[in-house]
């Protein structure tokens, strides 16, 4: 029975990519700069404190993965860990260092053209865009217009959104148009609508996604987001490996979490919805037990970057590692002789970093199986080795990009 399993850690990145200059993020490290706080005892909240405490991802090869890609094994890892499955990390050749471009790149299809982007911090969207989504909506008018944290615009124009029923429209260094509205007092179906009428009219734009940002409470201070975001995304360009193997095979792709926004709902069979850490992993899980021959299971732990990294939390990233860390055992005692493991990230966002961005850098790639030889397997010239991997181990038409990993008989 062939099965893959990709627990993608969104945000996980292991230290800055060649490429990170270009970007700023040059000397970035999301699992660097973290395990350098918690050893410094900078990183205690209530949840957690001390060192950086990793001990089943250590085994998997995360802190020798880690070295290999930046010189520095983390602040206190095991420097000769007993290694249970095979590590490499991987560099990024899509032009962007978002969701998207990630997560396609794994699944064997990199985005070699540039996103379009606003740039502007101020006044960010185009007149004309504006005032087409106002007269096709029927808005009143909009706030925001401007990049901004998407927790720091809440207290900023939450309650003015309340009181005249005008959404909030930010974007970020990312190809985004996010869109801010309060679940009850402006209506999560209304806000869902608003976005597809905003995804029609930014086609000439090139932008990846729209976002729903619901969020709840009554006043500034007292307003989160619910777990009822959605992404709007385009169309991957090529069919990437999800595809094929429903295409090619008639396999299973199941997504828990954002897994199915992010790839436009292309090559997946079916959705799990999840909330946060413990629900995904639960979820999970039970997906794991259930799949069949031929099957992906794909979650995306969103939490790590939306929560901790673009909020700069490093406690809270820390605390989020070390419970992924704690569950860990329970997935691996799930993977059968056949199956593929491959736990993995789409790009950095180092909560030590300026701004709140995400940060250029490698990702780890970790796989665990009885095929997978136990050692280090290289620098990935291209997160798309992921994909050539899953489409060797499946025997599905090789995807134009990304050499192999492993070797399949
Ligand atoms: O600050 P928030 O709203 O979390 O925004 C972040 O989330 C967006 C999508 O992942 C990114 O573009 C980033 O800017
Ligand atoms: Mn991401
Ligand atoms: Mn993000």
């Amino acid at each position: 029975m062939k099965r893959v399993f990709i627990m993608m850690l969104d945000s996980f990145g292991i230290g800055a990519a060649d490429d990170a200059d270009k970007f700023g993020d040059a000397g970035s490290n999301t699992l660097g700069h973290i395990a350098e706080r918690c050893a410094r005892n900078q990183a205690d909240n209530g949840d957690r404190s001390g060192p950086l405490r990793l001990p089943n991802l250590e085994k998997l090869g995360l802190g020798l993965a880690a070295k290999a890609s930046c010189g520095q094994l983390p602040a206190e890892f095991e420097p000769n860990p007993e290694i249970i499955g095979g590590y490499a990390y991987a560099q990024e050749i899509s032009s962007g260092k978002d969701t998207p471009s990630g997560h396609w790149e794994i699944a064997g299809v990199p985005v070699l053209f540039d996103w379009g982007y606003f740039p502007q911090h101020k006044n960010s969207f185009p007149q004309e865009l504006l005032d087409r989504i106002v007269e096709k909506a029927g808005l009143p008018g909009y706030l925001g217009n401007c990049h901004s944290s998407g927790t720091v615009i809440l207290d900023a124009l939450g309650e003015e959104h309340m009181r005249t029923g005008k959404p909030i429209f930010y974007t970020s260094a990312d190809s985004v148009f996010q869109i801010a509205c309060h679940e009850e007092s402006y209506g999560l179906e209304k806000l869902y609508e608003l976005c597809q009428i905003v995804r029609r009219e930014l086609e000439s734009y090139n932008i990846g996604r729209v976002i729903a940002r619901p969020f709840i409470g009554a006043k500034a201070g007292e307003f989160s987001r619910t777990g009822n975001r959605k992404d709007y995304a385009v169309e991957p360009p090529a069919p990437t490996v999800l595809q094929k193997l429903t295409e090619e095979k008639q396999g299973e792709v199941v997504s828990i979490g954002k897994i199915a926004d992010i790839y436009a709902h292309t090559g997946i069979t079916r959705k799990i919805k999840a909330t946060g850490l413990e629900e995904l992993f639960d979820k999970t899980l039970v997906e794991v037990q259930r799949a069949g021959d031929n099957s992906i299971v794909f979650t995306n732990f969103v939490n790590f970057d939306s929560d901790f990294g673009h909020r700069r939390d490093v406690a809270g990233y820390a605390a989020a590692l070390e419970y992924f860390d704690r569950r860990l055992p329970e997935l691996l005692a799930l993977v059968s002789n056949e199956d593929l493991l491959i736990i993995t990230a789409d790009h950095g966002c180092d909560p030590t970093w300026s701004g709140t961005d995400h940060t250029r850098e490698h990702i780890p790639v970790l796989i665990y199986g009885a095929q997978v030889p136990k050692e280090f397997l290289g620098k990935r010239m291209t997160f798309a080795d992921i994909g050539q991997t899953i489409a060797e181990y499946f025997k599905l038409s090789p995807m134009d990009y990304g050499t192999a990993i492993i070797k399949f008989d």
